[in-house]
């Protein structure tokens, strides 16, 4: 069984992969992390030095060409799902869960956003705008997940569990 997770900034893709992989003792895959050790640059200092679009191009060919063991979970970046053909790849070669979580609990989350490129410099009511403007185009490729779940104040067993009963 291979585990994607995706969901906006903040929802708790990383934290959740890792409770998760913890929980089926199997591998967790981190793209962000595996782009950040293949460049040897944060994810802040790629964009600010190749660009947006650079960046998408890098995390589609990370996500098609990892090699991922059979059992894994998988931690994207927030906006991996909503280019190219991604989601679309993600739910044939695994199950797909959207994290789900209001605006303002997104914002609660988000504290470091220094690391988060797309989010720099935005004081608390900026982002909650931000957040709504983007979770409307993001929501159409989010909700093609195969499981969707609210995730503020998610066990991460009954997570597992959810997923087991659909997988
Ligand atoms: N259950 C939780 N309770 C409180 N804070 C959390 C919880 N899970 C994650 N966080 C914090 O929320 C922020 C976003 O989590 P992260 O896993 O990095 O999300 P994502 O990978 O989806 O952007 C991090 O600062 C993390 O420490
Ligand atoms: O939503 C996005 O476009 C992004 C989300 C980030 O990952 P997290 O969702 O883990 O913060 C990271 O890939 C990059 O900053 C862009
Ligand atoms: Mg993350």
């Amino acid at each position: 069984m291979k585990i994607f997770l995706v969901g906006f900034m903040g929802c708790g893709k990383s934290t959740k992969a890792k409770q998760l992989a913890n929980l089926l003792a199997c591998p967790v895959i981190d793209i962000d992390a595996v782009i950040v050790e293949q460049q040897q640059m944060s994810i802040a200092d790629y964009f600010a030095a190749n660009g947006e679009a650079a960046f998408r191009q890098l995390e589609n060919e990370m996500l098609k060409s990892f090699d991922y063991p059979d059992t894994c979970v998988v931690a994207t970046g927030g906006g991996l799902p909503c280019y190219f053909d991604n989601m679309e790849w993600m739910n044939q070669n695994g199950i797909t869960v959207y994290l789900e979580m209001t605006p303002p609990q997104l914002v609660s989350r988000l504290h470091n956003r220094e690391k988060r490129p797309l989010l720099k410099g935005m004081d608390d009511e900026q982002l909650l705008t931000f957040i709504i403007g983007k979770l409307e185009e993001r929501n159409v490729f989010y909700h093609q997940a195969k499981l969707i779940i609210n995730a503020f104040d998610l066990d991460p067993k009954e997570l597992l569990e959810e997923i087991e009963a659909i997988g």
